[in-house]
């Protein structure tokens, strides 16, 4: 840093500056609770999904169903790619969420096959 080049990650000092930040750190922490909002949601959702996926797990294990369903992920993982693009998120991290949640559903269903799901 010189006379010429200030420095500018130093932080601004006075009772203008402590106001700004004041301020910055209410806009923060009203942010943070609609962040908040927004994971507490994506639990409940995911719960609710996995409710539901343990429900055709049963299903499949009662009528000696395959697990996985190699078809049906890939129509789904087209689906998502697609509403991702639209709403302007990454579709490979959409497609990196859908594999990562199947894989646990996929577990939980050969779990249900093979009966370690009960002690
Ligand atoms: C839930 C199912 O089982 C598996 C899990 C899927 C999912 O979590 O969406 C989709 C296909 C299957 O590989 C199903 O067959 O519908």
């Amino acid at each position: 840093m010189t006379a010429e080049t200030p420095d500018r990650d130093a932080a601004a000092t006075g009772p203008d500056a402590a106001r700004e930040r004041d301020a910055a750190i209410a806009e923060l922490l009203g942010i943070r609770s609609s962040i908040d909002n927004i994971d507490a949601a994506l639990i409940h959702l995911l719960a609710e999904r996995f409710k539901f996926t343990q429900q055709v797990g049963r299903l499949k294990a009662r009528h000696g169903l395959p697990p996985s369903d190699p078809d049906r992920e890939k129509r789904q993982i087209a689906r998502l790619r697609s509403l991702a693009e639209d709403a302007h998120l990454d579709p490979a991290f959409a497609e990196k969420w859908f594999n990562f949640v199947v894989a646990e559903v996929i577990r939980h269903h050969e779990e249900l096959a093979d009966g370690t799901d009960r002690p």
